[in-house]
């Protein structure tokens, strides 16, 4: 095969940032996707619908003329979040999700939920109003390892939190680990879960075996290649339950490549190239329009992208670095690398 041409696809996890960042990041999102879920993490985050309804005009301010172009609003979860601000939420036509990030789980989460327990009127809100959860699935305690963050998140907080609120719609986002994806399997329909680009080609021996590369330093981190392979087996099932979400992630090149690197990888330009990959390495490149472009928008009630666009099997040169802010370098994942699919 060597075009593919499906519909258009949506980003349901990505973070754009704010400011001058902007102008980079929001055209390098729109060339491929149509609708975005525009992560709230910013400094200072995205609490209120007033903050989010701010930030979706400095948003389209940047958006490309002529193609169409939907930033999805979040709130981010904080321990202050006023339980009525979810039917406020609701009541819009731009809001789409709240987002929980454990008080210090990755990057600019320190205003983040500090016991979940603590926030269960909120939560019963998001039953109620059936408005989507979205978790960044880890614990924090220092004394749990890193590589095992995930899978006690699943265990000590959202299946108790479902027991509780076993309607609640959410999604466990950036999914990394084998017990993630079978958690998810074995919930309803209101449960579901985005894949990166990331998780799904490396596993932890791409980023520290014969040196350390901080590019693929994101949160959660990769784990191992037996989770990589889960990973790849769900997202290219056709499973309605596992949608896009490329948790692209930008960070200035000195941020990144620094004695304490931050966490994320930048893949906004070539995440899709990078999906088709994935998907034909396992066979089942006919199922990346299912992944890519239906499931996530049939989750979320929203229709489906009318328009397409086409893949190509063709080389396709990922820059050595995008120029983002004043002289700063933005580098992707895979930087000067050759990738075998390219968008046309
Ligand atoms: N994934 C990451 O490693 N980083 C994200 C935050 C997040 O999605 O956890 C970021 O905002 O940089
Ligand atoms: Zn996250
Ligand atoms: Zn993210």
């Amino acid at each position: 095969m060597n075009t593919l041409t499906i519909t258009r696809p949506d980003d349901w996890h990505i973070h754009l940032r704010d400011g001058a960042a902007l102008a980079h990041t929001v055209p390098a999102a729109a060339q491929h996707f149509n609708r975005l879920i525009c992560m709230p993490n910013l400094v200072p985050p995205v609490r209120t619908v007033e903050e989010a309804a701010a930030y979706r005009e400095r948003i389209l301010a940047h958006a490309p003329q002529g193609i169409a172009f939907d930033p999805r609003m979040v709130l981010y979860f904080t321990d202050q979040t006023p339980a009525s601000e979810i039917a406020k939420a609701k009541a819009t036509d731009f809001m789409q999700a709240i987002k929980l990030y454990p008080a210090g789980a990755t990057t600019n989460s320190q205003n983040g939920v500090s016991d979940i327990r603590k926030v269960y009127s909120v939560i019963e809100q998001l039953e109620e109003h059936q408005f989507p959860l979205l978790l960044h699935g880890e614990v924090t305690h220092s004394h749990v390892d890193i590589f095992d963050r995930e899978k006690r998140f699943l265990d000590e907080v959202l299946a108790p939190m479902l027991r509780q609120f076993p309607k609640l719609k959410l999604v466990l986002e950036h999914i990394t680990t084998s017990e993630a994806a079978h958690f998810v399997l074995e919930q309803g329909r209101n449960v579901a879960a985005t894949i990166t680009p990331q998780h799904l080609l490396f596993n932890r021996n791409h980023m520290l075996v014969g040196g350390v590369r901080p590019h693929f330093y994101c949160l959660p981190i990769l784990k191992r290649q037996k989770h990589q392979t889960v990973l790849m087996e769900v997202a290219t099932s056709g499973n309605p339950k596992f949608f896009l979400g490329t948790d692209s992630a930008p960070h200035a090149q000195d941020k990144k490549e620094n004695a304490c690197g931050c966490a994320g990888c930048y893949t906004a330009p070539i995440a899709l190239q990078l999906y088709a990959e994935a998907f034909e390495q396992a066979g089942r490149l006919d199922k990346l329009e299912g992944f890519a472009s239906h499931f996530g928008a049939d989750f979320y009630g929203l229709p489906r992208n009318t328009d397409t666009i086409t893949l190509i099997k063709q080389d396709y040169q990922v820059p050595a670095s995008y120029p983002y802010l004043d002289n700063q370098a933005l580098v992707p994942l895979r930087a000067g690398e050759t990738l075998p699919w390219s968008v046309q």
